[in-house]
């Protein structure tokens, strides 16, 4: 075809920007390929990083297989220190995995780095943008400090009563199965029990989704995020109308914290719209998403170390520590199990007075904890690199990845790093090398940005342990063709093990980044039931 003489100067010009684009493309991939050969890291490729090394790995898992769970192999594949990087640019980020509590305590409570924007990317597409897991600066200190009052120990351990009416729900649920015999899924029974509670907490409502089908509860576990959004709202104006006359909604659920700063002009509200009928979009925005946030983060993450720790303490290999716990039990709330609820309910305290089944839920989550962090750092921040045995290693550019599993699962952190050991979390233990290094233990992560809800979830998992382990026996009941994990991921020989889902709408179907969810619902998978005697 003949160009026209128009057309020339035209593509001439497209000719050239193409040819400058590549020149710089091409200077960028050298450059960023370049940094890999002195940093810790897997054999690495020009042309493709690492992604080969990451897809090979992918191959020997299952395909649901979690990506914390996947790098931590590929690091032990080819013998990393516990701090090593992954260059999937450009299909993904570069990863910083950190599977070392001293790197992470640098980044996460020496300095507190920013949270990686991939955050914002996915929690935010799911809570809105106003949220206190992805806020940052002033707008978090803000909601940070409104909210740390509904989650204090001493206001928690009045809402014990709440707690223990909803786990006596879960129990009565489960009798039924123990009657009929019948497998079930213990993840989704234990979905309803903890969105229930943390409804209670947040909104200051029984939800009652263990008894009836409630919309709320579906709308998240269908993950249709314009109908959760809705829902709040309605429930946020018809508590402003009931609690408006009083000024005073008198409790802490975040439901009325909210109102509460609405009326005294803390947020959003000025003194014109104060008092009126409607509250204002602002205020409406920034309550709608941090509601969200806490119901979303408070129900996902303490359901599945619920079904874990069931899951473990049904282990034959875990016999032992069930009959401890169930001691435990026998001594601080009677011999009668039947007795327990009266027990709690007469005396609160006691809940917090269970050294060994605290170490039960704590064993759990080191060996399947729920979520982690990713961190950046920015330009004129202070910390721009950390120290590992004195080798000092670059931040910059990088998704740092600090992996609670990682950190989890390292033999010289914790003896014999695969068995379920009570003694790890008890003062003086048999063997001195079991107790842990001080911020090796993080599942709930460290520093200012810490979960906000660790009290809450530590109670709950512990209720539902004295609830249920006197009166039941559990029995792991996947298919004996249930797809499998190597024996060390996982539970019931490999079939329980850590798949990235989340209850909430997916906002992105990219593989790489899936995979970083924060509250990352970490369940035994669906098929994972139990089967119950008494
Ligand atoms: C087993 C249960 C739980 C685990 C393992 C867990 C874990 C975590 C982790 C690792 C973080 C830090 C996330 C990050 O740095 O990006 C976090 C933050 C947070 N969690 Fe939890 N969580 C649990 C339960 C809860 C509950 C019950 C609530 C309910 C209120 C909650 C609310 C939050 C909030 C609001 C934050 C953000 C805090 C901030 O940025 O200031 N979590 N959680």
């Amino acid at each position: 075809m003949l160009v026209s003489n128009y057309n020339a100067p035209l593509l001439a010009a497209l000719a050239l920007s193409f040819v400058g684009w590549a020149v710089s493309f091409s200077i960028k991939w050298r450059r960023h390929r370049a940094k890999y050969k002195h940093l810790p890291c897997p054999p690495h490729d020009f042309w493709w990083g690492h992604l080969k090394i990451v897809g090979m790995a992918k191959q020997e898992m299952p395909p649901d297989f979690h990506y914390h769970a996947l790098f931590y192999h590929i690091g032990a594949k080819y013998n990393m220190p516990p701090v090593f990087y992954l260059d999937l640019w450009p299909v993904s980020n570069s990863f910083m995995m950190v599977h070392d509590p001293e790197v992470a305590s640098q980044i996460t409570q020496a300095k507190s780095l920013p949270k990686h924007p991939i955050n914002e990317h996915v929690l935010g597409a799911m809570t809105g943008s106003r949220s206190v897991v992805t806020a940052e600066g002033p707008e978090w200190k803000f909601l940070r400090s409104i909210l740390n009052p509904g989650f204090s120990s001493q206001y928690l351990s009045t809402l014990i009563p709440v707690l223990v009416r909803h786990g006596v729900i879960f129990k009565d649920r489960i009798s039924q199965f123990a009657s009929s015999g019948e497998v079930f899924p213990v993840q989704r029974l234990a979905m309803s029990l903890t969105f229930d509670v943390i409804g209670e907490v947040v909104l200051g409502v029984d939800l009652n989704s263990q008894r009836q089908s409630n919309k709320l509860a579906k709308h998240f576990a269908k993950a249709v995020e314009c109908q959760q959004d809705l829902l709040i709202e309605q429930m946020i104006r018809a508590r402003h109308a009931e609690t408006k006359s009083t000024n005073a909604p008198g409790t802490k659920a975040a439901v009325d914290i909210f109102l509460q700063a609405y009326r005294d002009e803390k947020l959003g509200a000025s003194s014109t719209t104060k008092s009126a009928d409607d509250l204002d979009p602002e205020f409406m925005l920034i309550a709608r998403n941090n509601i969200k946030t806490l119901l979303l983060g408070g129900h996902d993450t303490t359901s599945s170390t619920i079904a874990y720790a069931m899951a473990l303490l049904s282990e034959p290999e875990n016999a032992d520590s069930l009959r401890r716990l169930r001691a435990e039990h026998d001594a601080v709330f009677g011999p009668d199990a039947s007795q327990a609820v009266e027990a709690l309910l007469a005396d609160p305290r006691l809940l917090n007075n269970l050294p060994l089944t605290t170490a039960a839920v704590k064993e759990t989550m080191r060996l399947f904890p729920p979520g982690s962090t990713t961190r950046t750092t920015v330009p004129n921040h202070p910390l721009q690199t950390v120290t590992l045995n004195n080798q000092t290693l670059p931040l910059e550019g990088q998704q740092i990845w600090i992996s609670h599993y990682g950190i989890g699962q390292r033999g010289d952190l914790w003896p014999q790093p695969r068995k379920f050991i009570l003694d790890r979390f008890l003062p003086n233990p048999y063997d001195a090398k079991l107790t842990p290094h001080r911020d090796a233990w993080r599942p709930f992560e460290k520093g200012p940005r810490g979960c906000l809800g660790l009290e809450l979830a530590m109670m709950e998992v512990r209720l539902v342990l004295v609830l249920l382990c006197r009166e039941f026996d559990f029995e792991i009941a996947y298919p004996e063709d249930a797809p499998r994990a190597p024996l060390e991921h996982g539970v019931a020989g490999g079939r329980g093990y850590q798949i990235v889902e989340f209850a909430a709408k997916r906002t992105f179907s990219f593989e790489f980044l899936r995979a970083l969810y924060q509250f990352q619902l970490a369940p035994i998978d669906e098929i994972l039931s139990l089967k119950v005697q008494r």
